[in-house]
């Protein structure tokens, strides 16, 4: 395909999606739909729409509308391309720019600001809230790219024999700070899932900051462990990275966790997994973790989409849901164990405000350790705490945590 026919195919699964369809449905069926189209057409029309849901209103202040072609004709104006070479009208290229399309579009300078930071209107007010001096830097960042980043499985490898690995399939990698387990990969990230080192389990895809928030969770060997919203097992799996213990994983869909047995057998680990029925006659466990579901809001790099369809609405129901699930899994420690909770928000209200409103709720608990994260950190945003009952309070690095 030519680059042009490549953007007129972004701008149809783009007006579609502002319909109302999920993106991944749209870019499923055009691939169905459009068998001409290789891998590497599929891949870059998807980057293009991606591109795009990350910067949509930016785009569409600078492309003069929010509609497919507005908005490719903002992503163009936004990287100095010169759009009269993709709105050619040529064969499978989007017709020539219309007039009114021409017309010079308003410095990025003169818009407001949560226009040109592509903040979601409804959502700001808490996103300033909670992310204080870093509101604009943090919104910035999310209007890039996420990189692509591994969790050696230190159970079976060194990070530095796991990078060497990658390296000899091209590969490329380099160790990043967030966690000892964590690379971000530098080169041919889409070989990723087709090298041998990820097919025998020396590596796994994960965010350097999912890794953090795994790590900082207190883990010691043959420890009784349940990941209480286990999903696909990321977190499950990275913890068992780092100690043999007995991992349990539980969701309250379980359908989610149906890859799980597979990753964990790549891994060389071993998960049990628990319906509702048998959580109680697993019980008591020396760590649970709630990786609650949430905005996803520190996660919108990598799910653009998201940031458009969440609203204050879906906040008030999620931080229902994550104040029930930490109630649920609270009894389910054992004495002396540990509470881990964690999301991938950068909401206050999702985050230390409901550890507070738990720690409100149910005297003798307190938060042992605590870290925020955000993309400025160089990973997702979370933000995870642990909690015990009746334990000095401590931050991660050691000094004293205080709580309002
Ligand atoms: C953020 S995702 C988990 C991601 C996963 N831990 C990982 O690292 O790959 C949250 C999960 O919580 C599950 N969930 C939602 N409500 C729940 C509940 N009441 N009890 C347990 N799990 C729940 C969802 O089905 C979803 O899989």
């Amino acid at each position: 395909m030519t680059p042009s026919a490549r953007h007129a195919a972004a701008i149809c699964i783009l007006d579609d999606w502002l319909a109302g369809a999920p993106v991944e449905r749209l870019l499923t069926t055009w691939g169905r739909q459009n068998r001409y189209a290789g891998a590497k057409d599929r891949a870059a029309i998807r980057d293009l729409v991606f591109e795009v849901l990350r910067c949509r209103q930016s785009f569409a202040a600078l492309g003069g509308a929010d509609t497919g072609r507005g908005l490719v004709l903002g992503l163009l104006r936004s990287a100095g391309a010169d759009p009269d070479t993709v709105f050619t009208g040529e064969r499978h290229a989007p017709a020539p720019l219309t007039e009114r399309e021409r017309a010079a579009p308003p410095p990025l300078t003169d818009l407001p600001e949560e226009i040109a930071c592509d903040c979601p209107a409804d959502l700001a007010p808490v996103l300033r809230e909670s992310l204080g001096a870093d509101f604009r830097p943090v919104m910035e960042a999310l209007r890039r790219r996420a990189a692509v980043f591994l969790r050696a499985n230190l159970r079976r490898t060194t990070r530095d024999a796991a990078a060497a690995a990658l390296a000899e399939e091209g590969v490329e990698t380099r160790p990043h700070p967030l966690s000892p387990a964590a690379l971000e990969v530098t080169a041919n990230a889409r070989r990723v899932q087709q090298s041998r080192a990820y097919a025998e389990g020396l590596v796994e895809l994960q965010d350097a900051a999912s890794q953090a928030v795994a790590d900082l969770m207190p883990l010691a060997p043959g420890d009784r462990v349940l990941d209480y919203c286990a999903g696909g097992g990321g977190k499950t799996l990275a913890l068992a990275g780092r100690v043999a213990a007995r991992f349990h994983a539980h969701d309250a869909a379980p359908e989610r966790m149906r890859d799980l047995p597979v990753r964990a057998g790549r891994a060389g680990v071993e998960v049990t997994l628990l319906g509702a029925g048998g959580l109680a006659a697993a019980e008591p466990f020396d760590l649970v973790l709630c990786d609650v579901p949430c905005t996803g809001s520190g996660a919108w790099r990598r799910s653009p989409e998201a940031k458009w369809r969440t609203g204050p609405a879906d906040l008030a129901r999620l931080t229902e849901v994550q104040a029930q699930i930490l109630d649920r899994a609270a009894p389910l420690v054992g004495p002396g164990g540990a509470l881990g909770y964690a999301t991938c928000s950068l909401i206050g209200a999702e985050n230390a405000a409901q550890v507070a409103a738990f720690l409100a709720r149910h005297p003798g608990w307190t938060v042992a350790a605590e870290r925020r994260l955000t993309p400025l950190d160089g990973g997702d945003g979370f933000y995870a705490a642990v909690l015990r009952r009746g334990q000095a309070a401590v931050r991660a690095g050691g000094a004293p945590l205080t709580h309002g």
